[in-house]
Formats: C-alpha cells, structure tokens, sequence
C-alpha cells in the first residue's frame, strides 16, 4: 500500500486552549480524513488566538524535521477582533490557492449566508498545503468535505518527489520572534490599506550592524588547492610544514664549500684543490669532502659531506687552472677567519618540518607571504573558509543597462548601481554574480528572479549565499522588496529602516534554504540560511550601505572573524569586521544632520608634516551629499561619520568615529 499523506490539524480557539476536552473539531475532521484511506492519523495542536504562536506551529509542520503534507487550521478566522488567523497564515503563504477557498465558500453558501463572513485563507508553503477552516465543528466539516476529495492530488503536486527526503535535517532557525516583527505592504491591497507611513522600526547603525551579526550564519569550511586563487581567504585549521626548508643543508652564498676548523682553530687560509663542482639543481648522491680540498658551490646548493662552511667568491683567488685551460685546478682563500655553519642554512632552519606555518583565522593575503610558505613546504590543499557567493540584482522598470546604445526616453535612467556595487565586491575578492534588472512589473519577476538565483538557476549557474538587490525598498507602490521577501519567498526582515543618511531604507532579511538533492558534499556544503540586503535605490545610498553592512557580514562569512589573535592583546591591529576606523582632523566645517547620523563621502590624506590623518568632503554645497550622487563616491576614500546635531562638525578637530 502506498505511504499515507501526513495531516496535521490546528485548533485556534482562547477557549480550547485552556479547555482541551471542550473541542469537538479535532475528532470531527479526523473522521472525514480517515474515511478517505488516504491519510495517517493526524498531528493534533491547540494554540490561543496569538499571531506568532499560530505561526510558530505553522512553521514547525511545514519547514521543520516534524514536516507534514497538509495544515489544516480551524477558528480565527471571522470578523471578531481576536480573529486573526487569517492575518497569521498569509504571510507564511508562499502560493495561494483561491480555487480551494472558492470551493469552500460556494460550499458553506449552500447552507447558510453567514458563509461570506468567512474570510479562509488556503496555499502552499514551500512543500505544505495550509487551510483554514471555520471554527464550528459543522463549519469546519462542511469546509472540509467541500475539498477533501482534491487534496491528496494537491499535496502530492506541492510536495514533489523528494519531499521527505528534503525535509529529514529540518531547517536552522535564525530567525526573529514573529511577533517581534512588523508586516510589510500587501501588494494586492487597495490603497487605503497601503502604510503611510513605514511599519518597520527605526533602528540605530549599531543595532542593524549586531542584527547583521547575530543573522549572518557561521562560515563554512572548504578544502582548496593551494594557489593564486587563494588569496582572500581565511585559513580555517591550523597548517603545519609536511616538509622542512631547506631539506638539505644549503649554501647561502656563491663560493666554495670548505672544512672549517673549529672556532679558535687554525686559519682558513691558504691555496686548496678544488675537487668538485655542486649546483643547485644536484640530484643525485655528494662525494663526501676529503680533507684538505674544497668543492665549488652555488647559492642554495646542498654542501658536499664533511663540508661545515663556504667562503664567498670574493673572498678567494685564482691559484691554477687545469692543463685545458677550462676549469679550476686550486683557489687560494683569502678568509682567514672562516667559522663552522658559515654561510650554511641548516636542514628546517628557515621552517622546521612540523612546526605550525600558519593559524585558523589567518588571512591569506596578496602580498604572497602566506602562498610562499604553503608552496615551500610542499602543503597541496588547505581547509579554508568558503568565499560567499554574493548575487547583484537592480529592480526598476525605470532601468536601462549602462551600456545600452540607444538614448534614454523618458523617466530612463542607467543602471548605475549594478557596475559600481558589482566591481566593489569583486576589489574585496568575493566571486559574484550580475544577476541583471528585475522589473516590478510585472511583480512576480522579482520573486523569480530572487527565488532563481538562491536556487541556482537562470543567471546564477550556482546558488548564491547573499543576494543584493537595489531599489524598490522604500514607501512607494512599486517599492516591492519587503513584501516579497516577507510574503512570497516566506523571509524574515531583520530590519527595514536605520536612522542614518544615506540610507534609510536599508533593508536585511535571511530566506530560509534547503538544498536540493540530498546528501551530497557540496549540497551538504550549502549554508542554510541565505542572506539578503536590499539597499536603497539612490547610487549612493547603495554604496554606502554595502561598505557599512555588507561588507561585515562578508568578513564574517569569510572566516576573518575567527583569528586567533586576540585584537584587546594587539591594539595596533584594526578591527577585522568591515571597514578599518581612524580619528580624523576636518579641513573645514562639515554640516550635521539633526536627526540621522551622516555618512559623508570624504577624501582623507595623512599629513606629511604632522602624520595625522585629514578628511576633506567631496561636496558640501547644498546638493553636495544627495544621496543620488554617485559621484559623491567618485573620488572619496573615506566616510566621515557625523553624528547628528545642530549646526556643523568644526573644522580642526579631531573626529574619532
Ligand atoms: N515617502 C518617502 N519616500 C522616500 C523615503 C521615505 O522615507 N518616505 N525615503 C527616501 C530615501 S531616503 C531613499 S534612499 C529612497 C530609496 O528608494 P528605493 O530604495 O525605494 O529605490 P527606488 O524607489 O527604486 O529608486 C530610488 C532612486 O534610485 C534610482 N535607482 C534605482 N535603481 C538604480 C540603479 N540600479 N542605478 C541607478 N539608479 C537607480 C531610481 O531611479 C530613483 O531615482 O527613497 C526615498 N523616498
Ligand atoms: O537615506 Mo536616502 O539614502 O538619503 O536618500
Ligand atoms: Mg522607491
């Protein structure tokens, strides 16, 4: 017999959540669904009319390891003022079904006209098929009735094949309390239910940046072959030397490899046989040295055995020749004061073979140091932290490519911010993806398009771990960011709006993931929570904000927050998350915002007379800092933070932000 489907019913009722054994629905809908012979006995819960913990039960059936096919839900769902399951469900809803809440309400219709004060909600979240039905056990049952025949088929399209199996690890949580959490703008929502002003708290930068923190998933651990490719990354094991430098010992210098007496000893002086020639390159077995002779020798060459020392080249003379005229017969060393392990590197005197090369959290720079010693030693493959993969998507119907022959008409603009954000990304070494324009209409390319590249399809050949969009997330109707990662791809936003200039719509949220296709390393490999940051449209509004949150939130991804080294022990280190903090002196006044702390695009030179830092503004003048002007950023290579005040930040003094 084939698997049964798994049910789970909700009871939404303050009354039933205190008294279990007055509900009557439970027993009346688990009759219906076990004489179909389709459905396992049902999981059963009883929750009050409480929006986050209708959610949370939601949450656990349809994206946890506890996973069922279908969520039925019953009460809440009038016009009472406690009746909010409807307001609880949708949003979790990342399909609806209105076919379904048709035919329930056509149902109910049939037996009496109160059924169009029903306000059901019914969908597919994720793989789960999710129902409200009224609260009466005969309301609740004629509902159920009305569709029972239909939902097998239904849950077994929304599931798709692998469903279990994709569902076995449950999901990691890293997102906030539902209550804590305003809701976004319904798209299909006429305008007088339209915010007026925005539901999301203004938070301060110190706040969005520990959400950023708090939000932003561990880094992954990846074996990498040792190679250019490397730098940027952030070793994540402790590397020790599999073999040591030099393997031999080795010549320091070009000369002639000689016993040295030891010290106090007689001099080194004196005309000697040369008996052999040792080059760099030697393979094979050295002729020990044979007292009384010397061997010539090239830098790095391993010496002859018996041989202790080598006098450099300078230092000696040509005695005789052979009878050929072609080589050396005897040299005369002029040295007299040669001692023991001159000019000699001892085998592991550079590295020693198993001593630590090189720490967890160490960076893998571009000077090449770190690459040198890898290679030297022979390491073939490290444990690095994975480099995330970040997605860049600009939104607007108003967005024309940068590169686009034809002459703007219209409200066109250039698409500005998909260039300047991509090649930042690419200047810190994070490999990214052009993800392209999304239009807001129609609305659902956006969602595509989102849903697209964390999955890994279309433009992103593979999935991205952090997605930038730009645009669309402030108050206009088209401003549809925040209501599709709320509604359709069933994201948290951490934060919708911070109290800086510019900015101040700047949006973070994390998507829920799984990774499709079981059990192998790489999906294994996929991290579970992805990340999103939709900056403001205005261009330099959107580069600020990658410098201030993304930035950080790469860092961490990256493993560079895993040092070792304890910055309170090393106060000359900068801080390694984000960008690198001075104090600066201002050239002149620059003026303050009263309410939001100002990111000023600023040049900042260090002072050849004084050492000091000195930050000048590149435009202070009445537009100087609109947050439209990319070009603001053209030049600069600091942000002055202002704090807000009354007036102006006084030229001469000494900032410390
Ligand atoms: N009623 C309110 N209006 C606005 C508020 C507000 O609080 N209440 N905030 C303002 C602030 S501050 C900002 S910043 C912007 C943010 O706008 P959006 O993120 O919604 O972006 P759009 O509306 O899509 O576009 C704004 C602006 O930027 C241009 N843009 C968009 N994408 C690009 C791109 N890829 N390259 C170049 N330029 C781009 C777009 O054409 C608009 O001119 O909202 C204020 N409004
Ligand atoms: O905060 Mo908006 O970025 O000023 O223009
Ligand atoms: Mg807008």
């Amino acid at each position: 017999m084939a698997t049964k489907l798994k049910p789970a019913i909700l009871i939404v009722s303050d009354t039933a959540s205190q008294n279990p054994a007055s509900d009557k629905t439970i027993d009346a809908l688990t009759s219906i669904l076990a004489a179909e012979g389709k459905w396992a006995p049902p999981a059963v819960r009883i929750v009050p009319d409480n929006v986050p913990q209708i959610q949370q039960c939601i949450r656990d059936w349809a994206d946890g390891a506890d996973w069922h096919n279908l969520i039925l839900l019953s009460g809440g769902t009038g016009f009472a003022v406690k009746d909010n399951t409807p307001e609880a469900v949708s949003p979790l809803i990342h399909r609806f079904a209105p076919g379904l809440v048709h035919g329930m309400i056509a149902a109910s219709l049939n037996v009496t006209p109160f059924a169009m004060m029903a306000r059901p909600v019914a969908g597919v979240r994720d793989k789960s098929l999710i129902m409200t039905l009224p609260g009466s056990p005969k309301g609740a049952m004629e509902n159920l009735d009305a569709v029972v025949k239909l939902l097998p088929h239904a849950c077994l399209q929304a599931a798709g094949a692998n469903s279990r199996g994709m569902h076995a690890g449950g999901v990691k949580k890293l997102e906030t309390d539902a209550a804590d959490r305003p809701q976004s703008n319904d798209p299909g929502a006429g305008p007088n239910r339209r915010h007026r002003s925005s539901p999301y708290p203004m938070l301060s930068v110190e706040e969005a940046l520990h959400r950023v923190s708090e939000n932003t998933p561990e880094p992954t651990v990846v074996e990498a072959p040792v190679n250019s490719s490397l730098v940027g990354s952030v070793i994540a094991e402790d590397v020790y030397a599999t073999e040591a430098v030099p393997a031999y010992r080795a010549s320091i210098v070009d000369g002639y490899a000689i016993i040295a007496p030891a010290s106090g000893g007689t001099t080194t002086k004196g005309v000697f046989p040369v008996a052999s020639i040792t080059h760099a390159n030697v393979s094979g077995n050295l002729e020990p040295l044979k007292p009384g002779t010397i061997a010539r020798i090239t830098t790095g060459a391993p010496l002859p055995p018996n041989a202790n020392a080598v006098v450099m080249v300078e230092d000696t003379a040509l005695a005789s020749s052979t009878p050929d005229g072609q080589e050396e017969a005897t040299v005369e060393i002029l040295a007299d004061d040669i001692e023991p392990g001159e000019n000699v590197r001892e085998p592991g005197s550079d590295v020693a073979l198993g001593s630590k090369i090189l720490s967890r959290g160490d960076a893998i720079s571009s000077v090449g140091g770190e690459i040198g010693v890898l290679a030297a030693t022979g390491t073939k493959a490290i444990k690095v932290f994975q480099k995330p993969r970040i997605g860049v998507l600009s939104t607007g119907d108003e967005l024309v490519e940068h590169d686009d022959p034809r002459s703007l008409t219209g409200g066109q603009i250039r698409d500005s911010n998909r260039p300047s954000l991509l090649s930042c990304l690419s200047s810190w070494g994070f490999p990214t993806v052009d993800l392209g324009i999304a239009r807001d209409t129609p609305a659902s390319e956006l969602e595509h398009a989102l849903r697209d590249s964390l999955r890994g399809v279309g433009r992103a050949s593979a999935s991205v771990d952090v997605i930038i969009t730009t645009g669309g997330v402030s108050m206009g109707e088209l401003d549809l960011l925040k209501p599709t990662i709320e509604r359709s791809l069933g994201g948290t936003i951490h934060f919708g709006r911070v109290s800086m200039k510019p900015g101040k719509p700047t949006t973070f949220a994390t998507v829920p993931f799984k990774a499709a296709g079981g059990s192998s390393a790489s999906s294994q490999q996929e991290r579970q929570s992805k990340l999103i940051f939709s900056l403001p449209g205005n261009p330099a509004s959107a580069l600020v904000t990658l410098n201030l949150f993304v930035l950080p939130s790469l860092h961490k991804l990256a493993g560079l927050g895993e040092s070792s080294q304890s910055l309170a022990a090393k106060p000359w280190l900068p801080p390694q998350l984000g960008l690198p903090r001075v104090a600066v002196v201002l050239t002149h006044h620059f003026p303050l915002d009263p309410k939001r702390t100002e990111y000023h695009r600023a040049v900042v030179t260090a002072s050849r007379s004084d050492g000091r830092m000195y930050a000048t503004s590149t435009g202070v003048d009445g537009v100087g800092q609109r947050s439209s002007k990319v070009g603001t950023l053209a030049k600069a290579n600091a942000l002055v933070v202002l704090r807000a005040g009354r007036g102006v930040a006084i030229r001469g003094r000494l900032s410390r932000h």
